[in-house]
């Protein structure tokens, strides 16, 4: 069935659900998401640490000066003291001198900022709060405590938070895998050919909507070769571009039917991508018709591909923004038009037919113009 453009967008991502979660290593696992809660392995900080280069004491001042303690430095040995001043000839309890993040040593409170530290020959006096400057073990996170929930997203930030607290390796839902099959006997180079501007598009397109390219395939028009190539693609995904229209030499719809593959949605109400669908396969799999026309294939990606692949990353769908602008609706279906921002709405860019790129090449975003001529919508583009 065809669909409204908004109705396809949330067709296509309402079609799946996330894939089946997968451990990495961190550095493999950003950009996806949890697939279960972050959970510390460890205290952090793991022991009691100075938060300033300074003098650890305990007590009031003077201080003698008895040891140092540096960063990476193994515990400094116990009995410090604060306190035994009255044994001492010198009525002066003990400082250790310590670098930031050092392990504070046995028997010292607080750390007096060298900064703030008066120093006599061996003695320090200077004027801090008990307690100051010192960070606690387990004071951001305690072992076992759940810092982050399942379905956050792995950042640079989630990525240094696991590592601080000894995960090295997350739980999260893996990058759908998308294989590309470019159809088109004409496409190649040389007189009376058509050059492919999809095949070198596509892993970008892919990879902009959080997929993982397996290849692009290039095909001539054949319904066996198509058959057989869909039926080889290894991947969650398959995306065929051209063939989707109703012409002889258009296998993709035919195809699908004699598959029985169950459609999502069979065509679409905006201009260009009419021929956009969506289909999943007895299998699971799911094939993507994005037509041949460059701009109308790029529409259909964003409108049935981007979706999918985001529901099966466990993203949410993305709410489009409202824009305002000079943009004239189609008298019956949704428009999609390329458009650059400006700091007073979007300025329709032009080069925006079915078969057009330089709109589009030029764009920073689509603006979705309803055909009632009503609050128009920002459609990012990959980038
Ligand atoms: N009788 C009808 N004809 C057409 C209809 C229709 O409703 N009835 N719809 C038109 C629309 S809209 C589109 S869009 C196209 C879609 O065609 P296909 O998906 O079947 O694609 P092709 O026929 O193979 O190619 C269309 C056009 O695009 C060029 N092309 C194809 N692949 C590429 C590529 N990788 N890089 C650059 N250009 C490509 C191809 O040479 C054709 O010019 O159907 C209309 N026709
Ligand atoms: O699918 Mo055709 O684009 O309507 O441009």
């Amino acid at each position: 069935m065809v669909l409204g453009w908004a109705q396809a967008r949330r067709a296509a991502y309402d079609s799946v659900v996330p894939l089946t979660a997968v451990t990495e290593p961190l550095a493999a696992a950003l950009g996806l998401r949890l697939a279960a809660p972050l959970v510390a392995a460890e205290d952090l900080p793991g022991f009691d640490n100075a938060a300033m280069d300074g003098y650890a004491v305990a007590g009031a001042p003077p201080w003698r000066v008895v040891g140092r303690s540096l960063a990476g430095d193994p515990p400094p040995p116990a009995a410090v003291g604060g306190a035994d001043r009255a044994d001492r000839a010198d009525g002066a309890g003990e400082a250790w001198e310590v670098a930031t993040g050092a392990h504070l040593p046995p028997g010292t409170r607080s750390v007096l900022p060298v900064e703030d530290a008066d120093v006599d020959g061996a003695l320090v006096s200077g004027c801090v709060e008990p307690g100051r400057h010192v960070r606690h073990r387990g004071e951001e996170a305690l072992a076992g405590e759940v810092l982050l929930a399942a379905g956050t997203r792995v950042t640079p930030q989630v990525v240094a938070l696991a590592a601080a607290v000894g995960v090295s390796a997350l739980s999260v839902v893996p990058a759908p895998r998308v294989a590309a099959l470019v159809t088109g006997s004409e496409l190649g180079d040389g007189p009376g050919r058509v050059r492919d501007a999809l095949g070198p598009a596509l892993p970008g397109w892919v990879a902009w909507a959080g997929g993982t390219s397996t290849g692009v395939t290039r095909l001539i028009d054949d319904a066996e070769m198509l058959r057989g190539a869909l039926g080889g693609a290894d991947a969650e995904v398959v995306v065929v571009t051209g063939s989707s229209s109703v012409g002889r030499e258009d296998h993709v719809r035919p195809l699908l039917a004699e598959l029985g593959a169950t459609p999502v949605a069979d065509g679409v109400d905006c201009r260009p991508g009419s021929l956009a669908g969506l289909w999943r396969l007895a299998d699971g799999r799911l094939v993507a018709a994005l037509p041949g026309n460059p701009f109308a294939a790029l529409v259909a990606f964003v409108t049935v591909v981007a979706p999918a692949l985001g529901g099966l990353r466990g993203d949410p769908l993305s709410p489009l923004g409202p824009v305002t602008g000079d943009l004239s609706p189609h008298r019956s279906a949704t428009r999609l038009v390329p458009v650059r921002l400006t700091a007073d709405g979007v300025v329709a860019l032009g080069h925006d037919h079915s078969a057009m790129l330089r709109g589009v090449a030029a764009a920073d975003a689509l603006a979705v113009v309803p055909p009632e001529g009503g609050t128009a919508l920002l459609q990012p583009l990959p980038v």
